[in-house]
């Protein structure tokens, strides 16, 4: 399947300059969402993963239908004031903006096999901050997924020597 025809490009939002890539086409689409989850559930059973790690928000959309699959687990990185125990935090810049990351100190165990999943690769900042999060409580990244790759601005580079599955790319 073509996924590329599902994702809708809003040029100039939220803020001038940028081209958003809309996934909310591609979930609202039941064979599309099926087709797009199904290729990162075989990348996680082919890298090993024992848990699932999404940022907020949409990381968590391209995430749990994974983790459900798989019957692992699926632990949730959230912006600052949202875990309602102990947490970790990482600080992150992004293509329009800068923030604060978020995790439960006991959500990866030391040793786990962790798949970061979220529906956009862009700068980079996201990833590289929940792989910080994941490493320090002793997790192992053992690949990161993606929907959408935006290689101008290169992402790969920032997080380095990770394996990243990505299904679109522009
Ligand atoms: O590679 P990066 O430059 O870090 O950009 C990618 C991140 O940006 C978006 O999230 P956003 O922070 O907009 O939050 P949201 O999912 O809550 O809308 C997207 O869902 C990724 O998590
Ligand atoms: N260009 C972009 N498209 C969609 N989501 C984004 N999040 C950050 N940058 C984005």
């Amino acid at each position: 399947m073509d996924l590329k025809q599902y994702v809708t490009t809003v040029e100039n939002w939220p803020k001038e300059g940028i081209s958003f890539k809309d996934i909310t086409t591609i979930m609202d689409n039941g064979p599309a969402y099926k087709y797009a989850t199904d290729q990162i559930v075989e990348y996680a059973k082919e890298v090993g993963a024992e848990i699932i790690v999404g940022p907020e928000a949409r990381g968590f959309i391209i995430g749990c239908p994974v983790a459900y699959a798989l019957e692992i687990g699926f632990a949730p990185v959230r912006k600052p004031g949202k875990l309602p125990r102990e947490v970790i935090s990482a600080n992150y810049g992004l293509e329009y903006g800068q923030d604060t990351l978020t995790m439960h100190n006991d959500a990866v165990k030391p040793g786990q096999k962790v798949l970061i999943c979220d529906d956009l690769l862009a700068t980079g900042g996201t990833v590289d901050a929940t792989i910080r999060l994941i490493e320090k409580l002793g997790g192992q990244v053992v690949g990161c997924a993606f929907l959408i790759e935006l290689t101008e601005l290169k992402g790969r580079e920032k997080i380095g020597n990770y394996p990243v599955k990505t299904l679109i790319t522009y």
